[in-house]
């Protein structure tokens, strides 16, 4: 599919056409795989795992290659995480599938009723660049333990990820059981057309609504994993020296384009220059002194020309309104380098405080009251992370009471993505449903509610109706 170009209408045709096929003939594989068998899903998910391990070094490579990240991150954050949810699934599969019995309630006295867990059928990931391989290989396990068919379309910004993620899917199935169409978005919308049983969607808020929009044109079902601005809570009692090396860690790593990574922090006005120098320490720790980080090995780059502007743009309008950058603000073009950078005194009307960064810009702004904080959060998009930093347990309770986000963290900054119990989602703007783990699987499921009949109590409903029948109404109305 990767050799056709998309870039002319009849490349588009051709793939188009490709879409169609494949769509078709997953048609009976979906139908079949309804009955797929434990056994036959974990030999699924032990062969994706072997290919991914085995193609470890083209993976790195990718990574290297399409911006720039170090083989270590490329090991923690695209490797490990599938391979953590491969081995959940592996372990627990046998009791997602099983089954749930639950209590008849008063109204179903006299029956028995359970959930059965049925593949969706045919289900479409559509994932984005920042952590490609991650965000397609990640919902593929699940969509496999669930016993789907699966299309998947990862994104065109990072082409030799792409390249490794089809070699791996074209290695491990056929393309009855998983393909994949690489392309830019019209091959997306070529998708989206089709009546899949299920999208799952990683990437912007923007392009989720054309995709809820395009699904709700066939009523598919959707996951959408989105982004946003994901606040950071320092309080005054916070141990300044772990906040800063851990939110500087889930900052910049990646370059700070991840979805859930701190986007701008709160720090009482208190300890905010404490604060600073624990942060510049740390940064320098990491990456070297401001001049050396540019030839930091711990560095990624941004992903593209494009992102490079956009994220420059944001740290221009800032200063240009007044903002002062404490420490970083280099920028090199050429390499689509930017330096960790954190920013103070920045406007409220400032770019950077309404867009999502998705860079290495790390805005601080002082509080003194944590009730103003928790209006600011309130008055946005609901983010997908929060985290707050706090040893006072009244403010911790203040904020995760009086504030909402997909998912949180208290002392401790992205890790909930790597928590395999926890459901992973956002809310709202920031997303709709979960996935990981047991959640992941539930998203590619279908919970099917049935009820086998024993004691057939409902005949004292049937008519002709009586006065019996009515007294007996109301009996339950008042009983229930
Ligand atoms: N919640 C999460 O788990 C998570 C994880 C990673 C990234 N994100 C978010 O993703 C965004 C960055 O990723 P991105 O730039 O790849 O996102 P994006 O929305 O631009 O692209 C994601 C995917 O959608 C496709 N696409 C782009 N335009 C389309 C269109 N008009 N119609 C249909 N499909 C289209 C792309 O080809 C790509 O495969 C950020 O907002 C980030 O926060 C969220």
């Amino acid at each position: 599919m990767d050799t056709i170009a998309t870039g002319s209408d009849s490349g588009l045709n051709q793939i188009n056409s490709e879409i169609q096929r494949v769509f078709a003939l997953q048609r009976a594989t979906a139908l079949r795989l309804r009955q797929s068998t434990k056994a036959e899903r974990i030999a699924k998910i032990r062969k994706l795992k072997a290919a991914l391990l085995a193609n470890r070094e083209a993976v790195i490579a990718a990574g290297f290659a399409d911006f720039g990240k170090p083989a270590t991150e490329v090991e923690l954050t695209e490797i490990l995480p599938v391979i953590a949810e491969a081995n959940d699934a592996l372990r627990k599969l046998g009791g997602w599938m099983k089954p749930k019995k639950v209590w008849p309630s008063r109204m179903a006295v006299g029956t028995q009723g359970y959930m059965q867990y049925e593949p969706k059928g045919r289900v479409l990931i559509v994932a984005p660049w920042n952590y490609p391989v991650n965000l397609s290989l990640g919902p593929l396990v699940s969509a496999l333990a669930a016993g789907n068919a699966v299309i998947i379309k990862p994104s065109e910004m990072t082409p030799h990820a792409s390249a490794v993620i089809g070699k791996i899917v074209r290695e491990v199935f056929t393309e009855d059981e998983v393909a994949l169409f690489e392309g830019p978005a019209p091959v997306a919308q070529a998708l989206l057309e089709l009546p899949f049983d299920h999208i799952f969607f990683t990437g912007s808020p923007a392009v989720g609504k054309i995709v809820m929009a395009a699904a709700a044109k066939n009523l598919t079902s959707v996951t959408l994993e989105l982004g946003g601005k994901s606040p950071t809570i320092v309080d005054e009692t916070a141990d300044l020296n772990m906040a800063a090396k851990n939110i500087l860690w889930a900052k910049f790593t990646n370059n700070g384009q991840t979805c859930i990574a701190p986007d701008h922090i709160y720090v009482h006005a208190s300890v905010k220059d404490e604060f600073l120098r624990h942060c510049i320490a740390a940064l320098e720790e990491a990456y070297g002194k401001d001049a050396q980080q540019i030839d930091s090995p711990c560095l990624a780059r941004i992903v593209n020309e494009r992102h490079a502007e956009r994220v420059k743009a944001l740290l221009d309008d800032a200063t240009a309104r007044g903002a002062r950058v404490v420490t970083g603000g280099q920028v090199d073009a050429g390499q689509r380098y930017i330096a960790p950078t954190l920013i103070d005194g920045i406007p409220d009307d400032a770019k950077i405080m309404s867009e999502e960064i998705f860079g290495p810009l790390l805005p601080i702004i002082s509080f003194t009251e944590l009730s103003t904080v928790i209006a600011r959060i309130n008055a946005d998009p609901k983010p997908l992370a929060l985290y707050v930093w706090s040893r006072k347990q009244e403010n911790i309770d203040k904020v995760m009471q009086q504030t909402t986000s997909g998912g949180a963290c208290i002392n401790h900054c992205v890790v909930q993505f790597l928590h395999g119990n926890l459901p992973f989602g956002g809310v709202n703007n920031s997303g709709i449903g979960s996935g990981h783990g047991h959640h992941g699987f539930l998203a590619f499921s279908h919970e099917r509610a049935v009820v086998r009949g024993r004691i057939m109590l409902a005949k004292m409903f049937y008519p002709p109706y009586t006065g019996m029948t009515r007294r007996l109404v109301n009996l339950f109305i008042k009983t229930v």
